[in-house]
């Protein structure tokens, strides 16, 4: 969403059958962290999707002023440093802080063009250990990984999935991707869905879709 009025028309249209928002860069730096408190306001849980990463005092403070604003949950990248602040910055809030392990538009060779030796799985395993030993909240990973990542994370904590694409949509950019009824069979607590639904011709008829086909799984 490139402005809160598109945001607001959206979520106008969506009525009932969506309840939980993502807000990432785009509309966050464009009034969405203060569109984040009107959705709250108004009953709707917020994920703000701002995947910080910064030396851990900026990383604190940040989390510090993000946990006043009743959001769910908020992202981080899943270095060690990074973590810790974030649950340092949290304090005694309700703001759940998920740690995005892979991004899901990697894949093997998105790995070594940055610079790892490892594969995706591997990366995704080692940094779901180190959250969970810091006592992250959740995990962002592709659904592919959610099995392994379950195993290591407990049952307990949450694991969320972006990439998520049913078989009518385009991967557009995305390369790890699952259709929501996989992702639900693969244990996912919660699935992120964008483009399927914020650039389809009617975005209520896809989200209904979705559901339906989550709701089938
Ligand atoms: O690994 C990650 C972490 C975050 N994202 C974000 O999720 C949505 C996915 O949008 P689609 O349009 O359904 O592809 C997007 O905002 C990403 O920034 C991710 O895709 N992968």
């Amino acid at each position: 969403m490139a402005s809160v009025a598109e945001a607001e028309r959206l979520v106008a249209r969506l009525g009932d059958e969506v309840t939980f928002y993502k807000i990432g860069y785009r509309l966050g730096y464009a009034g969405g962290l203060a569109f984040a408190r009107t959705l709250v306001d108004a009953g709707r849980k917020v994920f703000l999707d701002l995947k910080l990463h910064d030396i851990g005092n900026t990383v604190e403070e940040g989390v510090a002023s993000v946990a006043g604003l009743g959001a769910t949950f908020l992202t981080v990248h899943a270095y060690p440093q990074t973590m810790r602040a974030a649950m340092r910055g949290k304090g005694g809030s309700g703001l759940a802080i998920l740690a995005v392990t892979v991004l899901t538009s990697y894949d093997e060779g998105d790995m070594r063009e940055a610079g790892y030796a490892g594969g995706v799985d591997d990366l995704v395993a080692t940094r779901t250990a180190q959250a969970r030993d810091i006592g992250i909240d959740g995990i962002v990973c592709a659904a592919t990984e959610a099995a392994r990542v379950r195993a290591i994370a407990g049952p307990s904590r949450l694991i969320v999935t972006p990439g998520i694409r049913p078989a009518w949509a385009d991967a557009g950019d995305q390369k790890r991707i699952v259709t929501p009824r996989d992702a639900i069979r693969a244990g996912v607590d919660h699935l992120v869905v964008g483009r399927p639904i914020t650039h389809a011709a009617d975005p209520f008829d896809a989200a209904r879709r979705i559901v339906d086909e989550i709701n089938e799984s």
